[in-house]
C-alpha cells in the first residue's frame, strides 16, 4: 500500500492506494467520529463491492445504513440527490454519521454533495472504484450535481476525511471506463508534469492492459499531481483551475448531447485537443507538441474530435463555464508538454474556429 497527504492543515488527509484496500476496516475505523457509516453507492457498484465492505465494518461494531443509488451520470441530479436525504433522515443518520462514498466519480461527487448538506455537513470519505475517481474525482473535495444548463453547477468544497483506492476494483471496470480515466491522467502531464506525460508514453499500452504495478504507478502520480495543486489552492482562485484543462469544451459537449451520451473522460480528451489546437493557433503550442498529445489520446483509443454542435451551440454551452469572469471565457491554454495557463486573450471568433477544425 502507498500512501500520500493532501496537506490542508488540520483537514489534512491520507489517501491510500492499493489491491485489497477494500476488506481492511481498519483505516475507516481509526478516523470515525461515531461508531455509524452510511455507505453511498449505485445498483452496478453495490452488487460487486457493498457486502465486503458493509461486512467488514459490521464485524468491527460499526452499524451501517446502506444507500444504493440508480447508475449513471444522468442520474447526477436534484432527484438522486434526494434519495441520499430521503435514506439518511429515514434511518436517523446523525450529523456525527460518517458518509462513505463507494463507487466511481458519479457516485462520489453526489454523496460528498450530501454530506456536505446534510443537517449542514457530516463526516465523508471517499472509497472510488473506477481509474478516473483514483485518480482525480475522489481528491480534492469538489463535489456537485449537473443542471440541465450545466455541468456540476449545483456544488460544494467538502474534503473527505480519507481516501481509499482499492487498484483491485479495477478488475472489474469496463475498458471504455478505463480508457475515460486516462483522459484525466494525461492532463496531468499536460498541465505540470512533461516527464509524468513522456513515461505515460512510454507506458500507455501496459496501463490499458491493467499491468498492476504501472496503473499502481499512474495512479500514485497522479494523485501526487493533484494533491500538490489542491493543497496550493483548495478553492480555485488561482492554479487549480488548471486542472479545468479541456474542460470548458468539454462539459459542454457532455450537456450539448446529453448527461451520459459521452463518457467525461471522452467529452475531456476532445476538448483538450481543442484547447491545445487553440494554443497552437495562438503560437503558444508548438506542432511537434500538438502532434503528440493527439498521438497519445488516439493510442489511449479516446476521441479528439468533438461531435458537431456548431460552434454557436459550443460557445453559448461555454458561456456558463465556473471559470468566467464578468462575462468573458477563461480557458486552461497551453504552453508546451507540461506548462499551462489560465487566459482570456482568445476572441470567440478564434474559439470557434479551434472547435470547428475539431469536431467531426
Ligand atoms: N470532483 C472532481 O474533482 C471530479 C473530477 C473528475 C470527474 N468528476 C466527475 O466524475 C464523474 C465521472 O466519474 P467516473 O468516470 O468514475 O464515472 P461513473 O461514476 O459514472 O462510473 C463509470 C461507470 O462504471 C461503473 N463502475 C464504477 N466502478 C466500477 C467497478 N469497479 N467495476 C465495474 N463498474 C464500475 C459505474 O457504476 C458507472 O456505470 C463525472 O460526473 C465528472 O464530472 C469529478
Ligand atoms: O479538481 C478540480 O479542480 C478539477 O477541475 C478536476 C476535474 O477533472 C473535474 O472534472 C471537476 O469536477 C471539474 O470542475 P468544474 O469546477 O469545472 O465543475
Ligand atoms: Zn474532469
Amino acid at each position: 500500500m502507498h500512501t500520500l497527504d493532501v496537506a490542508l492543515g488540520e483537514r489534512s488527509y491520507p489517501i491510500h492506494i492499493g489491491r485489497g484496500l477494500l476488506d481492511d476496516p481498519a483505516p475507516i475505523l481509526a478516523r470515525l467520529k461515531t461508531p455509524r457509516v452510511a455507505l453511498v453507492t449505485n445498483d452496478r457498484v453495490g452488487p460487486l463491492y457493498l457486502e465486503r465492505v458493509q461486512h467488514g465494518l459490521e464485524r468491527a461494531g460499526v452499524r451501517c445504513t446502506a444507500v444504493v443509488l440508480p447508475d449513471g451520470e444522468a442520474h447526477k441530479d436534484w432527484p438522486t440527490l434526494n434519495l441520499v436525504f430521503d435514506a439518511l433522515l429515514g434511518a436517523r443518520c446523525e450529523r456525527s454519521t460518517t458518509l462513505i462514498a463507494l463507487g466511481g466519480g458519479v457516485v462520489g461527487d453526489m454523496a460528498g454533495f450530501a454530506a456536505a448538506t446534510y443537517q449542514r455537513g457530516m463526516p465523508f470519505m471517499q472509497m472510488p472504484t473506477t481509474l478516473l475517481s483514483q485518480v482525480d474525482s475522489s481528491v480534492g473535495g469538489k463535489t456537485a450535481i449537473n443542471h440541465p444548463l450545466g455541468k456540476n453547477m449545483i456544488g460544494a468544497f467538502y474534503q473527505p476525511r480519507l481516501v481509499i483506492a482499492d487498484t483491485a476494483t479495477l478488475d472489474t471496470l469496463p475498458d471504455r471506463e478505463l480508457k475515460a480515466g486516462v483522459a484525466e491522467v494525461i492532463k496531468y502531464g499536460l498541465i505540470r508534469d512533461a516527464a509524468f506525460f513522456a513515461w505515460l508514453e512510454d507506458n500507455l499500452e501496459r496501463i490499458l492492459a491493467r499491468d498492476p504495478d504501472v496503473l499502481a504507478q499512474a495512479i500514485e502520480r497522479s494523485c501526487r499531481n493533484k494533491a500538490e495543486v489542491v493543497a496550493a489552492d483548495e478553492t480555485e482562485r488561482g492554479e487549480r483551475a488548471l486542472l479545468n484543462l479541456g474542460h470548458t469544451f468539454g462539459h459542454a459537449i457532455e450537456t450539448g448531447l446529453g448527461y451520459g451520451e459521452w463518457l467525461h473522460g471522452e467529452a475531456v480528451a476532445a476538448g483538450t485537443v481543442m484547447a491545445a489546437r487553440l494554443s497552437r493557433d495562438l503560437g503558444w503550442l508548438g506542432e511537434g507538441d500538438l502532434d503528440r498529445l493527439v498521438a497519445l489520446f488516439e493510442r489511449a483509443g479516446l476521441p479528439v474530435q468533438g461531435p458537431k454542435l456548431g460552434a454557436e451551440r459550443y460557445l453559448e454551452l461555454m458561456a456558463h463555464d465556473k471559470k468566467v469572469e464578468d462575462g468573458r471565457l477563461r480557458l486552461v491554454l497551453l504552453d508546451g508538454i507540461g506548462a499551462s495557463r489560465v487566459s482570456d486573450a482568445a476572441a470567440p471568433e478564434r474559439i470557434a474556429a479551434a472547435i470547428e477544425a475539431c469536431c467531426a
